[in-house]
């Protein structure tokens, strides 16, 4: 498809989404029969979930995936009302189904992520070919990859990708974003564990969290950003070097806050925003997440107003 004016310029891309089985309970009893309410199943995967979060945002994204083809129809279904163009290869099969149980008396979440379907080089490359031709500004890489494609997938894609100063957003974990990094992502959101395994060393503190995505930077990443759940979030950014706190919000999933942060983020690089807004706009969205009410209509997806109440509300700190 020909490049069009009228396309969105931000692109996400998940090479392994998935139905997001979320089941809430008070407690597991392993080894029990487990009667719980109604769960919630809905399209996800990293990728996708960003494009959901800037759709609140009112930045609307095309969603490119390697998906089963029993799940296309799905997929475009909880997509298209949301305004959110949609670019997916076909793979044989279906998706992956990842169950996330909430035991909510410990505000405790146990993820289980199986392998999705077998995917091949030649869909990546068609999935490359097609989001190039998309000629999206800004591009969000997330999630893990695949059965069957090599750990440097990522990599590959980004060389495709990387042209006429495109930005490459990346959020991927272990072999396959240490394989990724010398394709030259502008801006990587690891998480505080995510990033002691790529720098192979503990992050004990802050001080060592600040110096190991400094390390990303002097690797010639613009803007890194280290999640680190409760206590929020450091942003290594060209203009600062701040510490964001979120304000206390009762927590119903950790699912997806991470992605939330990302889509926070993109907008930013979107918008031109600066360190203190970038900060503020990621948090707020993250923060929104988590204490989005899973069982509601929509997998409640959480308002733009509460975003900008939690956004102004985080505590923000030049380091
Ligand atoms: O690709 P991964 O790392 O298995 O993560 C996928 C999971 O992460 C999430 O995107 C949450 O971050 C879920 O929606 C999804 O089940």
């Amino acid at each position: 498809m020909p490049p069009d004016a009228a396309m969105p310029h931000i692109a996400t891309v998940t090479l392994s989404p998935a139905l997001d089985l979320t089941i809430r309970l008070p407690r597991l009893q392993p080894g029990e029969v487990n009667r719980t309410g109604p769960a919630e199943l809905r399209p996800a995967g990293k990728g996708i979930n960003v494009a959901v979060m800037l759709a609140v945002l009112g930045e609307p994204s095309l969603a490119a995936a390697l998906l089963g083809e029993g799940d296309i129809p799905a997929f475009e279904a909880f997509l298209r009302p949301l305004g959110i163009a949609s670019e997916f290869v076909p793979l044989p099969g279906r998706c992956r189904i990842n169950v996330k149980l909430v035991e909510t008396e410990a505000g405790q979440v146990t993820d289980i992520n199986p392998g999705g379907p077998q995917a091949s080089e030649e869909a990546l490359r068609q999935l490359g070919a097609r989001l190039a031709a998309r000629a999206p500004d800004i591009v969000v890489l997330a999630g893990s990859l695949p059965p069957g494609l090599p750990v440097d997938a990522w990599a590959a894609l980004m060389r495709v990708l990387s042209a006429d100063g495109r930005k490459l957003l990346l959020d991927t974990s272990g072999p396959a974003l240490e394989a990724a990094l010398p394709a030259g992502p502008a801006l990587l959101k690891p998480n505080r564990a995510e990033l002691s395994a790529l720098l192979g060393r503990p992050l004990p503190d802050r001080a060592a969290l600040i110096e190991g995505a400094r390390a990303l930077r002097r690797q010639g990443v613009e803007r890194v950003v280290v999640s680190d759940g409760g206590a929020g979030a450091l942003f290594v950014l060209p203009d600062a070097t701040l510490w964001a706190r979120p304000s206390k919000v009762a927590l119903t999933t950790t699912v997806g806050a991470g992605d939330a942060m990302v889509a926070g983020l993109t907008a930013a690089l979107a918008r031109g925003l600066d360190a203190e807004a970038t900060a503020r706009l990621a948090t707020g969205c993250a923060a929104a997440a988590v204490s989005r009410d899973v069982g509601a209509a929509g997998g409640g997806v959480p308002l733009l107003s509460e975003i900008e109440r939690l956004a102004a509300a985080a505590e923000v700190t030049p380091l």
